[in-house]
C-alpha cells in the first residue's frame, strides 16, 4: 500500500476548528498521512483569537527541513503564514525541496476580526509565493487585497481569477462563502476555462475553519494523485458534509465536523 503524505505549513488554533488542527484532521479522514510545521501560536476559540505568538524564522525552518530531510511531502498547503520573513521562508525551502503540488490559501483575517497576516506581508505573499502555487484558495475579501480590485458579482470575480493566474499561480479557486444570496459558487479558474462549482447556503452560525478544511481537503487528494479539478469537487463535497453536520460546540462560531464526509461515505458503502 502506497502513503502519500501531506504537509500543512500553518498557524495553530487552540480551539481545533482551523489552522493546523483543522488541516491535519481532515488529511486523516481523507487518508493522507498528516504533517505540520507551525509559523504560529493563537489562543484562539470560537469567540474569536485571543493572542497570536508567532514562531521565529528558524523555528519554521527547522521543522520544514525535519520534514523535507526525512519524509517529504506528495503536497503542501500553506495556511497563516504571519510575516514576510516566515513567507520568503517557506518559499526558499518550498524551492530547495522542490515540491511542486503547493496549496496556497492566502490566510488574512480572522472571522471576528483578527489579523493573521502582517499588511506589508502581502507583497511578499505575491512576490514570492504565488508563483510557486499549484493553487490558490482566497475567499473573496482575500482576492480583493491580493488584486486591488473591488469584487462585488461573478464577473469581477473571473476577472480576478486572471489577475491572480497571471501572477503565476497555475489554478485559481476563489471561493464564495462570502458571496450574496442563497446560491454560493466557487470558482475555478485554470488559465483556459471556468469551471463553477455551486452549493445552496446552509444558515448557520457555525463555519470556522471552513477555508482551512476546503483547502486542505483539496491537499490531500492532490497528495493522492488527484487532478486539480477533481480535488476541488471532493473538497467542496468535504466542506458541505462539515457545515451541514456541524458539531453545535462553544459560544461563537462553532467548528465545522470534520468526520462528517466519511461517516457519510461509510453510510453510502
Ligand atoms: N454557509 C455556507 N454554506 C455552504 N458552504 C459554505 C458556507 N460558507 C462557506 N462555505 C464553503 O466553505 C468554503 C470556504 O468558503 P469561504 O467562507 O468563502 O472561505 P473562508 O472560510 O476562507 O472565509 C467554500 O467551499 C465555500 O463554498
Ligand atoms: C491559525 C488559524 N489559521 C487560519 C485561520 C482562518 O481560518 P478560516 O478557515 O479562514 O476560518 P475563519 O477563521 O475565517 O473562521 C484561523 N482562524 N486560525
Amino acid at each position: 500500500m502506497t502513503t502519500y503524505k501531506a504537509l500543512t505549513i500553518a498557524g495553530s488554533d487552540s480551539g481545533g476548528g482551523a489552522g493546523i488542527q483543522a488541516d491535519l484532521k481532515t488529511f486523516q479522514e481523507l487518508k493522507a498521512y498528516g504533517m505540520s510545521a507551525i509559523t504560529a501560536v493563537t489562543a484562539q476559540n470560537t469567540l474569536g483569537v485571543q493572542d497570536v505568538y508567532p514562531m521565529s524564522v528558524a523555528a519554521v525552518e527547522a521543522q520544514i527541513d525535519s520534514i523535507g530531510a526525512d519524509l517529504g511531502a506528495d503536497a503542501v498547503k500553506t495556511g497563516m503564514l504571519f510575516s514576510s520573513e516566515i513567507i520568503e521562508a517557506v518559499a526558499n525551502k518550498i524551492k530547495q525541496y522542490k515540491w511542486e503540488r503547493i496549496v496556497v490559501d492566502p490566510v488574512m483575517i480572522a472571522k471576528g476580526g483578527a489579523s493573521l497576516l502582517q499588511q506589508q506581508a502581502v507583497q511578499a505573499l505575491k512576490d514570492h509565493l504565488l508563483p510557486l502555487a499549484m493553487v490558490i484558495t482566497p475567499n473573496i475579501p482575500e482576492a480583493e487585497v491580493l488584486t486591488d480590485m473591488s469584487i462585488s458579482n461573478l464577473d469581477e470575480r473571473m476577472e480576478a481569477a486572471k489577475k491572480l493566474h497571471k501572477m503565476g499561480v497555475q489554478h485559481v479557486v476563489i471561493k464564495g462563502g462570502h458571496g450574496e444570496g442563497e446560491d454560493l459558487v466557487d470558482l475555478l479558474y485554470d488559465g483556459q476555462e471556468f469551471l463553477y462549482i455551486t452549493s445552496k447556503r446552509i444558515h448557520t452560525k457555525n463555519t470556522h475553519g471552513t477555508g482551512c478544511t476546503f483547502a486542505a481537503a483539496l491537499t490531500a487528494q492532490l497528495a493522492k494523485g488527484s487532478s486539480v479539478r477533481q480535488a476541488v469537487v471532493v473538497a467542496k463535497d468535504f466542506i458541505q458534509a462539515a457545515i451541514e453536520e456541524d458539531l453545535k460546540i462553544g459560544n461563537g462560531h462553532g467548528p465545522t465536523n470534520h468526520w462528517a464526509y466519511h461517516h457519510r461515505q461509510k453510510e453510502n458503502a
